[in-house]
């Protein structure tokens, strides 16, 4: 299986990272840096009046919750499933036009082997806009969400069927510990309920199997049904992956999902404004 793949190469890509820094160092670098530059943009963006320049403790939240859907836009260069989807990849240009163009927020993969991503690809686009940017990796290890918080994320991606729900618990509170926020990603119900159970506010919901890569928005909205009311208000819904279509944005806001994540299908429009306008144009 890919996923199995993907998870060895992700040991041993983490293992030469803390050859080369450890994660006492890690710790240490992040203890000396400021982060007031990225909270001070993004704060204003909020049109948060208050002068101090740390940012509200959800913040994140506050960007994905829009009157209608919102955008989680993805920088990705490549795929397992799909090969090279992009070839002239000029991520900050695309990073910017997805600002252009109203999203809420940017997702940067970062896995270098299945999916072409960098480290760097992150850093140098959360330099470059004014709004959250998430971390899409495999993280398995403490370790990579302190370098998350390094890189500048405002966000990663704590994936529900690659942890120990002893394990997600853990790294959902170190995220928001770090003030970083953990979007936790879900494939099953019993995923939802463990997603929930650990602490999770933001909930993805995979509409791509990643056992076998097939993919249904019915997903989402299957799921989100089953999620009770009174904890349903509490948290954000996040539908991911196999997005295309204005009749796909439409049915998932009609039924009160706070937002998407598209990759490919941004990734493979020459004009990005062009094509997220059309994607909202029946809402
Ligand atoms: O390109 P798509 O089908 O629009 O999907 C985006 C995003 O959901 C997908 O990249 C993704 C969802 N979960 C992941 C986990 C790891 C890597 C990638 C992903």
């Amino acid at each position: 299986m890919i996923l199995d793949e993907i998870l060895i190469a992700t040991e041993e890509r983490l293992e030469n990272k803390k050859r080369n820094m450890s994660l006492e160092d890690l710790k240490n670098k992040l203890k000396n840096k400021s982060d007031n530059e990225v909270n001070n943009k993004l704060n204003n963006k909020l049109n948060n009046n208050s002068k101090s320049n740390k940012l509200e403790d959800n913040y994140f939240e506050k960007y994905l919750k829009e009157d209608n859907i919102s955008f989680i836009c993805e920088v990705k260069r490549a795929s397992p499933s799909k090969g090279i989807i992009c070839n002239e990849f000029d991520y900050i240009k695309i990073a910017k036009e997805y600002e252009n163009a109203g999203a809420a927020a940017i997702s940067v993969l970062t896995e270098p082997k299945f999916f072409k991503g960098n480290d760097t690809y992150l850093s140098d686009i959360v330099a470059n806009v004014n709004i959250p940017v998430l971390r899409k990796d495999f993280i398995i290890d403490e370790y990579m969400i302190y370098e998350s918080k390094l890189l500048d994320a405002s966000a990663l991606l704590l994936i529900t069927s690659i942890l120990e729900p002893k394990q997600l618990k853990k790294y959902i509170k170190l995220s928001y510990s770090l003030n970083i926020f953990p979007l936790v990603e879900t494939h099953s119900l019993n995923e939802v309920e463990i997603a929930i159970d650990s602490g999770a506010k933001i909930i993805g919901i995979n509409n791509r199997d990643l056992r076998d890569f097939t993919v249904d928005i019915n997903n989402t909205l299957n799921l989100e049904k089953n999620i009770p009311k009174d904890i349903r208000n509490s948290i954000t819904i996040v539908s991911e992956s196999g997005i295309k279509t204005s009749e796909d944005i439409k049915t998932l806001n009609d039924n009160n999902i706070d937002s998407v994540l598209i990759g490919e299908s941004l990734m493979r429009s020459k004009n990005k404004e062009f094509a997220i306008k059309e994607l909202k144009s029946l809402i």
